[in-house]
């Protein structure tokens, strides 16, 4: 066992634990330091100048930094290493490049300190590792992955497999990998017809944003969707979700505030229906104003889209907010708990430094990250790719 995890095994076992115990369903606080849009108080003041039909921009947001050119990357920094001259290679480049420049707090936070971790030494030792291992838990990997990865680290460099420090980050960087890729079915929206998905999600997480940006993508790729508006304990989430479908020319479902989420579900197939639908997506409420308990409402939801459909909803989406960092482990363990989700998505990746926490998401869920939010605008939501993440942050 090594010094430093032992040393701070204890502390960080207490912390998840009383994370463990007491698993908040309200939105958390997101970093102290981060003045994110996600900050529930700041929410309905955003609201209210949001523009319809404009790019928003993050409150206190950085200016992007897109490169000028195409890539904005070094021949070194292309995913196989070789410069990429097809069109289609150069816009992946340009995502990529938006993806690291979104990322940077976290691989500041991670890559940053791995290099000079290894700077000017020869050998990987038992001083290395351990200082490897805090680089890792206190970039938001957790203590089960930070060991897994620590064991796999160790185990290259007894087998002689590693033994240069200069290739400790591009080592650690396909073990994080490995852990990513979750074994899953593709999330396939042209499947079925109507394809349903539902998204849940404490509030504040991101969820409706993350439904406007998830319908543009769909509308993009040639299908019809059609947004149905279940959080209706809130009038503004109604409006919220109004405001997007206008703003990306989908319709919405909707029913005066107040009225039965389930029966809002129930309407909405038969409008997916009657307008020929490919895909539907059902927002719900993230936290309730009623005694109605938050998970036997979306069970209900989920029961009456079954009951109209049998095979419905197709994707059960749980939307986690990345800047709580461990919290997001503990929200997902209640939300699994009481739902067969299907996929994530994490949203904010952008402005925190805690975008390492995917990795243990991954690694204790095994449910499969189907996209990532980094940023408010439209085109701010990017599917997953395990290697793709791997490289940004690493
Ligand atoms: N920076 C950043 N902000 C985001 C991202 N996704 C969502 N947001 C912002 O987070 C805030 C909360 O998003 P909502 O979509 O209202 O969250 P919600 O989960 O639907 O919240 P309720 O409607 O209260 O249940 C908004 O200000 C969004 O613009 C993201 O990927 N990056």
């Amino acid at each position: 066992m090594i010094r430093w995890f032992r040393r701070k095994k204890e502390d960080v076992g207490t912390q998840e634990k009383e994370v463990n115990q007491e698993p908040t369903l309200e939105a958390p606080e997101p970093e102290e330091q981060e003045q994110l849009p996600g900050h529930v108080e700041a929410r309905e003041e955003e609201r209210a100048t949001e523009t319809v039909g404009e790019e928003a921009v993050p409150a206190g947001a950085e200016p992007q930094e897109e490169p000028s050119d195409a890539r904005g990357e070094s021949v070194e920094e292309t995913r196989d290493g070789e410069p990429e001259e097809t069109e289609e290679g150069a816009e992946r480049g340009r995502f990529f490049s938006r993806l690291r420049q979104r990322l940077h707090k976290s691989r500041e936070r991670l890559a940053d300190r791995v290099d000079r971790l290894v700077l000017g030494k020869k050998t990987i030792d038992a001083q290395v590792m351990d200082e490897l291992e805090e680089i890792l838990i206190t970039s938001d990997l957790g203590v089960p992955a930070t060991q897994l990865l620590l064991d796999r680290v160790s185990d290259r460099v007894q087998r002689k497999e590693l033994q240069d420090p200069a290739r400790l980050r591009e080592v650690l960087r396909q073990e994080i990998t490995q852990i990513l890729s979750v074994d899953a079915p593709a999330f396939d929206p042209s499947t079925t017809r109507p394809f349903v998905i539902m998204v849940i999600g404490v509030n504040g997480v991101g969820k409706t944003t993350t439904i406007g940006k998830l319908a543009h993508r769909i509308k993009c790729s040639g299908l019809s969707p059609l947004l149905v508006a279940g959080d209706t304990f809130r009038a503004a989430a109604i409006e919220q979700l109004e405001r997007w479908g206008e703003r990306i020319h989908v319709p919405v479902v909707r029913q005066k505030s107040g009225a039965d989420p389930s029966a809002v579900a129930f309407d909405a197939l038969d409008a997916a229906q009657a307008r020929g639908a490919d895909v539907v997506i059902v927002d719900t409420a993230g936290r309730m104003h009623t005694k109605v308990n938050l998970m036997e409402e979306l069970k209900k939801v989920h029961r009456v889209i079954q009951k109209k459909m049998p095979t419905a909803p197709h994707e059960i989406l749980l939307v986690l907010d990345a800047t709580t960092g461990q919290n997001a482990i503990s929200q997902a363990r209640v939300f699994r708990e009481a739902m067969n989700i299907t996929g994530l998505i994490l949203t904010k990746l952008d402005g925190t430094a805690k975008g390492g926490v995917i990795v243990p998401i991954c690694h204790e869920l095994q449910l499969p990250v189907r996209f990532i939010g980094i940023g408010e605008g439209m085109e701010d939501l990017r599917p997953f790719d395990p290697r793709e993440f791997a490289e940004a942050l690493l």
